[in-house]
């Protein structure tokens, strides 16, 4: 087998000279070439694993080949190297097509690094040279036919191929994580680790060791070497969720690890090289709180490189009957899958779905639990025209590992619940109460909504807890409080 050829475009001598020798260490085969005019004919000659091009060159700027390589030889991914610090020229060479960027001076174990990613977008790409085809919608987990989920699919085919960071914007439950996921599931990093954060569920004063690690002895606790999120995603794809959530100086060291792609364990006195790709996602507008002084406008300018909306729900309700199938489908296992009838689609699709495809999931799961021979209808789906918070009010917990499904509603088996006494107490008072006019979905809210209240009132309203001993995952307690209209906090 031949070793991949690598180009490189470089005017000064000395670098044209140490890049070469690097890339030869590496048994790669290069060819060189110190202007525009030379690479294009270079090009024109050969096919390349990659090339790496200067900024500044003779006769022109290094972004007008990233302009050309992505047009015409669109399997050859295109890196630059920029100044110190010149974040613009980075920024704009990745916008440009550029599959990466490397700062001067050049670190060679960031050179070696992005070299081997580079070259296993090619081995991704099959047959060898060939333009990656549009992936089926069946092979995304991303459900939808309307235009905007086509759009979408095809979107995240193209970006996956680059290093370029990602922004995913989209309210709460539009499908922010399972992008990002599908995102890294079509890249050549597809192999090794995808980590999502949450950024808005770790302690202050432990997201450094968090982020990058610690050494053991560096604080009180530390009793041994661990690694921080940036190590465990090294070659895969870290996801920032709810970015807009990370404090001012966390910001800059995040930047920081960024621009130099280095981190530091806490405790430790030397860095390590980290080749990570960054998806951000936050349901808030970032652009917003860059101008209210939240959030730091030169990391925002870096994590933004390119943006991916989700559409809301209500955006594509020409989805709903394929997402639905696909939900039951999943709750229903291996089971004849629960269906809707066509009044329940309808209902379905009129419906404005604030909580979006993490709301439709909810409302299916329920309606299951009151379904008769296994069809839903439209009074089983009890929506909630007009009753629901804006979602983008919401702070959503972390998502909990491969969480079983949720119990429907307060039907729960007791035994997942340590209050079993509670329940049917709360249940026979509710039973108790009801007005002949209540209907049965009325009632049952009724209980559920007494239940997580006096379980919130027994903890504090500490939400982990009174989670824990509903039986219900922090996720799964947020959307009912939030259905039910129940405070956070005490009132
Ligand atoms: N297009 C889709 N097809 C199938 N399932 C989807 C789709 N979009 C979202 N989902 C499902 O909806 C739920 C919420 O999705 P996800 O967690 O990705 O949303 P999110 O935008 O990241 O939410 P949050 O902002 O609250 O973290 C998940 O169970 C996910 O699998």
């Amino acid at each position: 087998m031949t070793a991949p050829r690598i180009l490189v475009v470089d005017d000064e001598a000395d670098l044209r000279e140490l890049l070469e020798i690097t890339l030869v260490k590496m048994g790669l085969d290069v060819d060189s070439a110190d202007c525009l005019a030379a690479a294009r004919s270079r090009l024109a000659q050969h096919e390349y694993g990659l090339v790496l091009t200067d900024m500044r060159l003779p006769d022109g700027l290094g972004i007008e080949l990233v302009r050309e390589v992505s047009a015409q030889y669109r399997n050859t991914p295109i890196a630059v190297i920029t100044a110190y610090g010149s974040t613009d020229n980075a920024v704009s060479a990745l916008k440009a097509g550029a599959f990466d960027y490397l700062s001067k001076p050049v670190a060679l174990d960031q050179l070696r690094l992005m070299v081997q990613s580079a070259l296993r977008i090619r081995k991704a790409d099959s047959p060898a040279g060939a333009t990656a085809a549009p992936a089926p919608a069946s092979a995304s987990p991303l459900v939808g036919q309307s235009a905007v989920m086509q759009d979408l699919r095809a979107q995240i085919i193209r970006l996956a191929r680059s290093m370029a960071p990602v922004a995913i914007t989209g309210e709460s439950g539009s499908g922010k994580e399972l992008a990002a996921r599908d995102i890294h599931a079509h890249s050549a990093r597809a192999d090794k680790p995808f980590i999502a954060v949450n950024c808005g569920a770790i302690p202050e004063a432990l997201m450094e060791a968090e982020f990058f690690g610690y050494r053991k002895g560096a604080f009180t606790g530390a009793n041994d070497d661990r690694e921080g999120f940036f190590q465990a995603a090294n070659g895969g794809t870290l996801m920032l969720d709810e970015v807009a959530d990370l404090p001012l100086p966390m910001q800059v060291k995040l930047l920081r690890a960024i621009q130099e792609r280095r981190v530091r364990k806490v405790g430790a006195t030397s860095e390590e090289a980290v080749d990570v790709r960054l998806v951000s996602a936050t349901h808030q507008n970032l652009a917003e709180c860059v101008e209210q002084g939240k959030f730091r406008q030169d990391l925002y300018y870096r994590l933004n490189v390119i943006e991916l909306r989700l559409p809301p729900l209500r955006e594509r309700l020409d989805d709903i009957a394929l997402l639905s199938d696909a939900i039951l489908a999943r709750l229903s296992g291996a089971g004849t899958p629960t269906v809707l009838s066509p009044t329940a689609l309808e209902a379905l699709r009129g419906y404005s779905f604030p909580g979006n495809v993490r709301e439709l999931e909810n409302v299916l799961e329920r309606a299951m639990a009151f379904a008769n021979d296994g069809v839903i209808e439209v009074a089983d789906l009890a929506l909630k025209r007009g009753a629901s918070m804006p979602p983008d009010r919401v702070q959503i917990p972390p998502r909990p590992p491969a969480a079983a499904p949720a119990p429907a509603s307060t039907q729960s088996s007791p035994s997942s619940s340590p209050s079993p006494s509670l329940l049917q107490a709360e249940a026979a008072g509710a039973v108790g109460d009801a007005s002949g006019s209540a209907s049965l979905v009325e009632q049952l809210d009724k209980v559920e909504r007494q239940v997580i209240r006096r379980t919130l009132e027994s903890v504090r309203f500490d939400q982990a807890q009174a989670a824990e001993k509903l039986g219900l995952s922090q996720r799964q307690l947020k959307y009912r409080m939030q259905r039910l209209s129940i405070p956070q906090s005490e009132q």
